[in-house]
C-alpha cells in the first residue's frame, strides 16, 4: 500500500489524516508511528504557511522522502484573530487542550453569543526533497460555545460550534467532523497530488 509521511506528533491530527487517506488507499504514517526519535521542530514562523513549511521541509530533508505537514489553529474575531498561530501553546508550553480552552473561555466571558464568531484554519505544506513546497489552505467557520461540551476530537473541538450545526465539533461523530472541517477543506484541494502518490 502507498504511504505518506505526515510531519505531526499530534495524535488527533494523525487519526484524521489516516481516515482521509485510507479513502484513497493510502497509508498515512505520522511521526508517532516511526521508530526514529525526531525532536520537535521549532515553530518560529509568523504565519501558518511558514510554520507548515518549517515542519514539512525539515522532516523531508531529514528523511529524504515527500512529507505533508499541517499547521492549524483557531482564529477568534473578538480576540483580533487570537490564538491563531499560537493556538497549541496559548496557555503555556505544556500544550494542554483543557488549559487552552479555559483561557479562551475566560477571555470571552463578557462577549455575547452573536459576537463569538471564529474559524478553524488549516494550512497544509507538501515538501519534496529538492522541490518547491506547495501549500493548500482550508477553513471552517463557526462560533465559540459558552462552555466545553463533547468527548470526540481534540484541541478546541469542545468549544467550537460549526455554522449550520447546533452541536460542538466534539459532539459530532468523527466522520461528521471529517466532512466539514478545515482539514478536510484543505485536503480536498490536494486531489492532483494524491493521484500522484498513488501512481
Ligand atoms: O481540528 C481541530 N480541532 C480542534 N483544535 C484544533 C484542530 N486543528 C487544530 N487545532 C488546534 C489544536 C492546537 O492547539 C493547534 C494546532 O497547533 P499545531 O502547531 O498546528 O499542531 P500541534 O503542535 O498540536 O502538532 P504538530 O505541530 O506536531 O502537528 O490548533
Ligand atoms: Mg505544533
Amino acid at each position: 500500500m502507498k504511504q505518506i509521511l505526515i510531519a505531526t506528533k499530534n495524535p488527533g491530527k494523525a487519526k484524521e489524516f489516516k481516515a482521509f487517506f485510507s479513502d484513497y488507499g493510502i497509508n498515512a504514517v505520522s511521526l508517532l508511528d516511526i521508530p526514529e526519535d525526531i525532536k520537535d521542530i521549532e515553530e518560529t514562523g509568523a504565519t501558518f504557511e511558514e510554520n507548515a513549511a518549517l515542519k514539512a521541509e525539515q522532516i523531508a530533508q531529514m528523511m529524504q522522502i515527500p512529507v505533508l505537514a499541517d499547521d492549524s489553529g483557531l482564529e477568534i474575531d473578538a480576540l483580533n484573530g487570537r490564538p491563531g498561530i499560537f493556538s497549541a501553546r496559548y496557555a503555556g508550553e505544556a500544550k494542554s487542550d483543557e488549559a487552552n480552552v479555559e483561557k479562551v473561555l475566560s477571555e470571552l466571558k463578557e462577549v455575547s453569543k452573536d459576537k463569538r464568531t471564529a474559524r478553524f484554519v488549516c494550512v497544509l505544506a507538501i515538501a519534496k526533497p529538492q522541490e518547491e513546497t506547495i501549500f493548500r489552505a482550508g477553513y471552517c467557520e463557526g462560533k465559540i460555545a459558552l462552555s466545553p461540551i463533547g468527548e470526540n476530537g481534540f484541541g478546541y473541538d469542545p468549544i467550537f460550534v460549526p455554522n449550520g450545526h447546533s452541536q460542538t465539533m466534539a459532539q459530532l461523530q468523527p466522520n461528521e467532523k471529517n466532512k466539514i472541517s478545515h482539514r478536510k477543506n484543505a485536503i480536498d484541494q490536494l486531489e492532483e497530488w494524491v493521484k500522484d502518490i498513488r501512481k
